[in-house]
Order: C-alpha cells, then sequence, then structure tokens
C-alpha cells in the first residue's frame, strides 16, 4: 500500500508569544501540495509570525511544523522550499545577477541563474547593483532568490508591497506561469484583491488565529454581507438609526447606506417604513467587506 502525499504545510496546535504578547494562538492547518493559500490579515494578526515558523526562521512555543513530511529545516535543506520575505538583506555591492548566482551556489540542484532571472522578469536588471533598484525592483530580486531552488514550495511575505499597480500584476503574472507546474504557494497580503485573484483559498487570521478558510467565495458567503443603498426622502437620520442601528450605517441627507447579513430583511423594512425610496441598492460583499466584517466582529 503506498502512503498518501503528505501535506505541503501541516501546521498543529502551532503557538508563539513574545513576552506578552501572544502573536499565534493555536493554529491548526493542513495545505495540500498544488493549493494556492493566502494568509490573509491586519496588522498584528500574526501572519508574519506563521510565516516565520513555517521556515523555520523561529521556533514555536508549542504544536508542530511539518513541510512535505519533514522538519523546516529539513525541507529547506533539500532544496524544497523557496521563501520571500518583507526584509530579506541584499547584498550592496553586489549586482542582481552575481546575487542570483551565489544564491544559487549554495542551492543543491539550483535552476540555473539565466532561467531565474528570465522569471523573475530581471534579466535585463543583471548589472545593476542592488543599491540602484527601485523598492519594485528590489521585490523581484526577493522573489528570484525565492525562485533558485526550484522549489515545490514557495513562501512569500508580503510580496508585493513596494510595487506599483503594473508592477503587481507583472509579477502575479510570472507566479502563475511558476506554479502551474503543480507548486505550492503560501503568501501573506494586505491586498484583499491579490487574495481574491490569485489564491484558491484564504486564511484569515485576526489575533493569532484562524478565524475563517475557505475559497474567497466561501469567506465571502459565510458573512454574507450585503449592502443596501438607496435614497429615502421620507426617513429622518434618527429614524434610519432607529431601525437598523449605527452599526455599519451612514446616512449622508436622504441617502442610507446600510452593510448587512440580512439584506432581503433590511430591504423589507425600508420599503416598509419608507414608501417613497428610490434608487435602491443590493451589492454583494467583496472579500475588504467580507473581511472587515469578521475582523471587527460585526457581522450582523
Ligand atoms: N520580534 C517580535 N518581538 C515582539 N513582538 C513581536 C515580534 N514579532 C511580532 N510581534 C508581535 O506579534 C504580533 C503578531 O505580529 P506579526 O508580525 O506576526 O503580524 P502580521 O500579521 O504579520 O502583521 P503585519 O501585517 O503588520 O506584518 C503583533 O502584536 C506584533 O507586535
Amino acid at each position: 500500500m503506498t502512503e498518501p502525499a503528505p501535506h505541503a504545510i501541516r501546521l498543529t496546535g502551532l503557538r508563539k508569544s513574545y513576552g506578552p504578547t501572544t502573536a499565534v494562538d493555536g493554529i491548526d492547518l493542513e495545505i495540500a501540495p498544488g493549493e494556492i493559500v493566502a494568509l490573509l490579515g491586519p496588522n498584528g494578526a500574526g501572519k508574519s509570525t506563521t510565516v516565520d515558523l513555517v521556515l523555520g526562521l523561529s521556533r514555536p512555543d508549542a504544536g508542530t511544523v511539518a513541510l512535505f513530511g519533514r522538519s523546516p529545516r529539513d525541507a529547506v535543506d533539500a532544496g524544497l522550499v523557496g521563501a520571500m520575505l518583507q526584509d530579506g538583506a541584499m547584498l550592496e555591492d553586489a549586482t542582481v545577477g552575481e546575487l542570483v548566482a551565489l544564491f544559487a551556489s549554495v542551492h543543491r540542484h539550483p535552476l540555473p541563474v539565466a532561467e531565474v532571472l528570465e522569471r523573475a522578469g530581471l534579466a535585463e536588471l543583471a548589472g545593476r547593483r542592488a543599491t540602484e533598484l527601485s523598492g519594485g525592483q528590489t521585490q523581484r530580486v526577493r522573489f528570484a532568490l525565492a525562485l533558485v531552488p526550484d522549489p515545490d514550495l514557495v513562501v512569500l511575505d508580503e510580496p508585493t508591497v513596494a510595487m506599483d499597480v503594473a508592477t503587481r500584476r507583472e509579477f502575479w503574472a510570472a507566479m502563475r506561469r511558476f506554479v502551474a507546474a503543480g507548486r505550492t504557494v503560501l503568501f501573506a497580503t494586505h491586498y484583499l484583491d491579490e487574495a481574491d485573484g490569485f489564491a484558491d483559498r484564504v486564511v484569515l487570521l485576526r489575533d493569532g488565529r484562524v478565524v475563517a478558510d475557505g475559497t474567497p467565495r466561501h469567506v465571502k458567503s459565510i458573512v454574507a454581507v450585503r449592502t443596501v443603498r438607496a435614497t429615502v426622502p421620507d426617513l429622518s437620520a434618527a429614524a434610519v438609526h432607529t431601525l437598523f442601528g449605527d452599526d455599519g450605517v451612514t446616512v449622508d441627507g436622504a441617502d442610507v447606506r446600510i452593510r448587512t447579513a440580512d439584506g432581503d430583511g433590511v430591504l423589507r423594512a425600508l420599503l416598509a417604513h419608507s414608501p417613497g425610496a428610490h434608487d435602491i441598492e443590493v451589492t454583494g460583499a467583496d472579500l475588504e467587506e467580507a473581511f472587515l466584517s469578521i475582523t471587527e466582529g460585526s457581522a450582523r
């Protein structure tokens, strides 16, 4: 009987505190080979700490990390893992090409340097010194270094943070080509549109815990946030707030905007109390709203 393929990432009961701050508070997570998973959460949610634990850069206080059934250290040594961190140091005197070559020289089975430069969109910048790069170009070098081991798993901590919109788009296109061969990706991001557009699974973190886990569609559906907008000339602001509360309700003259989990109910109440209501619009949640709703605990 053959053993089932091990998870690309398996986290069990993971905890990590810094003094009095609990950064990761009991995370259990299994990621199958080939999955593209976004770790999403507000500042301080524990994304970077989780990434560091996954990569074996710090040790958990409790719990375990396994990458392809091995310890992070073993998996990294075997060239199974490529990482792109927020603050990876650059050798300032080296050119981009030299940096990638240096990195390749310490790996057992590196991709050819020219191929890495090509894949990361750096072929034209190979002779540039690290000090002469823009923020977005520096991020591309960090991406190149993550590709060097030809990894099965790529872990990225806010990879597009210094990139403009066009560069972000190029980055994700390069990433898409790279993962087409069934590679696994875990990336932390603040950009909800990126999680929505690139990940097939979104894990939402808050206060070091997983608060939602599923496809972007699932994450949206579990909070089922709707925004109801309408012009209600026959209702005062006070009456709107009496009917619908203050949370997620904004009134601007006769225009109201109500964020709710019960779009139908709000619509019915609105029409019952304001027969003159017009320009009514009900829109579904984008991930941003789902995210706000879950992380503020204000889903209603
Ligand atoms: N080295 C450290 N020493 C002390 N506290 C830390 C350290 N690293 C992280 N923390 C704290 O742990 C918590 C989680 O931080 P972490 O950086 O993992 O969150 P994050 O989700 O990555 O946030 P961001 O989006 O701002 O990068 C925060 O309260 C943070 O202040």
